[in-house]
Order: structure tokens, then C-alpha cells, then sequence
């Protein structure tokens, strides 16, 4: 609006402090090149979720919560701004067949995934049944993968019950042969929120298995450097997941399945905040978070703050 100087663009008439980075401004379009850094990938699929869940919406509502920050990490002495995410867009999800929804998140990450080979996705769902497209294209494209999740659940149901829920994500990549048992770590696992039967098919088939006890009695950084350098022995490449119900209901209300006696939201971004610094930790995916049942954007909020901590060390060994 070149004559006019007091008119912007619908929804662009906001106050902006010439001295301060907002983290929205990291975000650019991907612009069809080769990308060395950070990447974004949105999956929005949620019809695979067991109970009723808006979880499609999370990729946009994730995006919209950077700008409720800055780039700015006081307490590392970082500034992020000259960082860039390049945003990839979102998979277009078929109407009525999941299968087919899955199977073009499959395609799309792995042609993203192959030929970015430099570039560590950011990947937005969705419900946690996009983990296993994700992971599958991600190990198809980088070699054999390692994956830390942090959930209140095993995700080790059955696929004869329901099919590929959000219910079954590791069940099928474990049956599918594309990740080890041995290989996978689960963070954050609680009481009353799984059954015996899908904790003993986790303990035999070799999976770590870290409940909230576990958590709260030992520093999470121990935690993930056991679990980083085991698997780094076995592995090409680390894939983390994090269903954001791992936290406590009083973090993260915008989850279909929460619940009390999970993770503070501090434990958890000290958590990525470790994993970002790792050089074999190369793709990141946040799920399950329903923007339509959140309450003031808290749970897309701590998404972005995620995301952000990610980053937070990425710049450690330069200069
Ligand atoms: N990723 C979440 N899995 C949980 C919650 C399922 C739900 O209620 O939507 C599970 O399998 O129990
Ligand atoms: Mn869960
Ligand atoms: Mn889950």
C-alpha cells in the first residue's frame, strides 16, 4: 500500500520492534533448493486418531505459535536469527482412505528426504499414526534409524484390532522390519494409560522402556546420553518423536489422550534442547496436539518453543 502509509495488508497491521527478531520470521517458503539446515513438514492427518481428534489443524496452528516468541535464548547466549526453516508445506491427505493418506506421506517425505539429504525435518502432525510413514521414508532415505520417543503411551497395539492408529505407529515399523525393537526408546510412559500385554511385546522385543518414575527420579540429560550413545553404536541416524501427551494434562491440554502424572514442560525442552546438539539426531516429528480443543494455543505454543530449542544448539563447534 505504496501511498497510503498508515494502511497494511489484511491481518499485517501489527506493532513490529525494529530491534527484535520474532521467531515467525524464521519460517520461509521453501524455494525449491537445496537446503542445508532446517526443514519443515507438515502431516496433517487425524482420521487415524482412536478417539476424536482435530489433530490436522495442528501443522498451521504450530506455524502461528512462532510468532508468540523471539528468536532470542537468554540463558544460552544464542540468537537464532540468522537461522532459517524452510517450509516444505503440508501433504495433501486423501478424503476417506487413511491408507492412501499414509502412503503419500510416505512418498512425499521420502522424495523430500532423498534428495535434501543435508536438510533435518521438522515434521508437524498429524496424530502419532504419521510417525510410522515418516520414519519409514526417513530410514528408507538416511539408513538404519534409531528413534527416541517421549509418550505417555507404548504405541504397540496391535494393527489386527483397528488398523494403523495412532494406537500402533511402532508396532508396525518393529512388524514392518524397519525398526528394531533394540532400537527404540521410549520416554515418559505412565500408569494407567497402557496394558501389561503391549508392555511385555515392548520389553521382547528389546525396547527401553523409561517410565515417568524413571524420569522423575533421574536427570533427563542422563537419560538421553545413555540412550543417544547406545543407540549411536547400532544406527546411521536418530529420528525423535514427540507425542506432545507425554506432558502432564496441566501442560498440554490440547491432547486427545491426557492424563496427570506426566512430564513438565521444562523437562521436556531441556530434553530437546540435548537432542538438537546431538550430530546423529537428524529428524525431529511433534504429534497429537488438537488446536480445536486447546486452551489459549498452549499446546501449539509449546510446540514452537520445541522446535526452537531444537535449534538452540545447533550452531555449537562454528566460529
Ligand atoms: N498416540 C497415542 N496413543 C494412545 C491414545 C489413543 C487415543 O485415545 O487417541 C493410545 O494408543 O492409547
Ligand atoms: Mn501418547
Ligand atoms: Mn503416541
Amino acid at each position: 500500500m505504496a501511498d497510503i502509509p498508515h494502511l497494511s495488508p489484511a491481518g499485517k497491521a501489527t506493532f513490529k520492534d525494529s530491534e527484535v527478531t520474532k521467531a515467525h520470521e524464521l519460517i520461509v517458503p521453501w524455494n525449491g533448493e537445496k537446503v542445508k539446515g532446517f526443514g519443515i513438514l507438515g502431516a496433517p492427518l487425524s482420521k487415524s486418531s482412536i478417539s476424536h481428534s482435530g489433530a490436522a489443524s495442528a501443522p498451521g496452528a504450530i506455524r502461528s505459535a512462532f510468532s508468540s516468541y523471539t528468536t532470542y535464548a537468554i540463558e544460552d547466549n544464542v540468537d537464532l536469527k540468522c537461522t532459517q526453516l524452510h517450509d516444505f508445506g503440508d501433504v495433501n491427505m486423501h478424503v476417506t482412505d487413511l491408507i492412501k493418506s499414509q502412503q503419500r506421506i510416505e512418498d512425499t517425505f521420502y522424495q523430500v528426504f532423498q534428495s535434501q539429504t543435508e536438510m533435518t525435518p521438522i515434521i508437524f502432525g498429524g496424530d502419532h499414526s504419521i510417525s510410522s510413514p515418516s520414519i519409514k521414508a526417513f530410514s528408507k532415505a538416511r539408513g538404519t534409524v534409531g528413534v527416541i520417543q517421549f509418550d505417555a503411551h507404548h504405541d504397540l497395539r496391535n494393527l489386527i484390532d483397528g488398523g494403523p492408529s495412532n494406537g500402533t505407529p511402532f508396532r508396525n515399523l518393529i512388524e514392518s522390519g524397519t525398526l528394531k525393537g533394540e532400537n527404540l526408546v521410549q520416554i515418559g510412559i505412565r500408569n494407567f494409560s497402557n496394558s501389561r500385554e503391549y508392555h511385555d511385546y515392548g520389553k521382547d522385543h528389546g525396547v527401553s522402556i523409561y517410565t515417568m518414575r524413571e524420569v522423575r527420579r533421574r536427570n533427563i540429560t542422563d537419560i538421553l546420553r545413555e540412550s543417544v550413545n547406545r543407540l549411536k553404536e547400532k544406527v546411521d541416524v536418530i529420528y525423535v518423536s514427540v507425542d506432545m501427551d507425554v506432558l502432564d494434562q496441566a501442560f498440554a491440554p490440547g491432547c486427545p489422550a491426557i492424563g496427570p502424572g506426566g512430564m513438565d514442560s521444562e523437562t521436556l525442552l531441556e530434553a530437546v534442547h540435548y537432542l538438537g546438539g546431538e550430530k546423529s539426531v537428524r529428524a525431529i516429528d511433534i504429534v497429537e496436539i488438537d488446536p480445536t480443543i486447546d486452551f489459549r494455543n498452549m499446546t501449539s505454543r509449546i510446540a514452537a518453543h520445541v522446535v526452537l530449542q531444537f535449534l538452540n544448539r545447533s550452531h555449537e563447534g562454528e566460529g
